[in-house]
């Protein structure tokens, strides 16, 4: 478990972090979403105590990271890729962290085998892809079989199929028990991936609530009609309480109802329609929506 309380973070003028309380529970994948800037990375380095809060405090566990014992065996992270040096071959890079952390070095193959990285094993690492060095990091974060596992954009470089090995290896670990905190700035993908979220921006606490209730809360669905006959349409509508919009495309839209209620409406009024169809604005509009007036770097 990991808690995060009154947590704030500030860089000269900016804040960075802003007052964040949350906690990330076990045996599920939380996604923390926010826009570019929104403090995401600040405050998963201040979890890890790579960075010193200006007020409040991290606890893994019970614990903050600098309590810790035995830290890759109790915390597991993926921040940064790249930060090994190239020269350096892939298992020579794992056997080293293992000896340094007294982790058996039988356990360098097992994690290699788990980010498949197998096969590059005794690659330069110098000669590694992006992708190569997200799952060389995560490698590393994995050597110490830790409860809880932090990533921070760890799609980042990863081709599609990289992508959806690494949303079930993320699900597998969440129901065997552990902690698994995510971050990405991609709503879609978080959708498929995470069944918690936390949202930010500016550094600030958006939403901390299940997939299912975000999607439920910021999303509109209504019903899309094409006629010939917009104007009685409208008024037929509006008449039963309906509110009425015009899509992008010149064909109508009914909020707060159903394809069976519009149905039923065009039918007693004798109005002409070509086309309806039921439609959910997307989760990734709801979100920019959201966050919108909370964007740090505009586009
Ligand atoms: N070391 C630093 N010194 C000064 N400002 C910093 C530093 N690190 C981060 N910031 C600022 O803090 C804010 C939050 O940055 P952070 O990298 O945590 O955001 P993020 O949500 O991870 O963004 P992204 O999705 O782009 O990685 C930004 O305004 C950033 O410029």
């Amino acid at each position: 478990m990991i808690e995060v309380e009154g947590l704030s973070k500030q860089y000269g003028r900016t804040v960075a972090v802003d007052d964040l309380s949350f906690t990330v529970r076990p045996g599920l994948v939380t996604g923390f979403l926010g826009p570019n800037g929104a403090g995401k990375s600040t405050t998963m380095r201040m979890m890890l105590g790579l960075d010193r809060p200006s007020a409040g405090r991290v606890l893994i566990d019970g614990r903050p990271y600098a309590g810790l014992t035995d830290p890759l065996r109790q915390v597991g992270a993926l921040l940064e890729a790249r930060s090994v040096h190239g020269g350096r071959r892939a298992h020579h890079h794992l056997r080293w962290l293992a000896q340094t952390n007294r982790i058996p070095t039988a356990r360098v193959d097992e994690v290699l085998e788990l980010a498949g990285l197998t096969g590059a094993r005794r690659k330069r690492v110098a000669g590694f892809s992006l992708g190569m060095h997200q799952r060389l990091g995560l490698a590393a974060a994995l050597l110490g079989d830790p409860p809880v596992l932090l990533f921070d954009e760890p799609v980042n470089g990863l081709d599609p199929e990289g992508i959806v090995w690494l949303r079930n290896l993320m699900k597998g670990f969440a129901a065997e028990g552990r902690t698994v905190f995510v971050s990405s700035h991609l709503m879609s993908e978080m959708a498929m991936t995470a069944e918690h979220l936390v949202v930010i921006g500016r550094g600030r606490l958006l939403a901390d609530t299940t997939v299912e209730r975000f999607i439920a809360d910021n999303t509109q669905s209504y019903v899309r009609i094409a006629t010939p006959e917009p104007a009685r349409l409208r008024e037929a509508l509006t008449a039963e309480g309906i509110q009425v919009t015009d899509t992008d495309d010149g064909a109508l839209a009914a909020h707060g109802t159903d394809t069976t209620k519009v149905g039923e409406l065009v039918a007693r009024h004798g109005v002409v329609v070509h086309e309806m169809a039921a439609r959910s604005a997307s989760l990734e509009e709801a979100f920019v929506q959201l966050t919108g007036e909370h964007v740090e770097f505009g586009r």
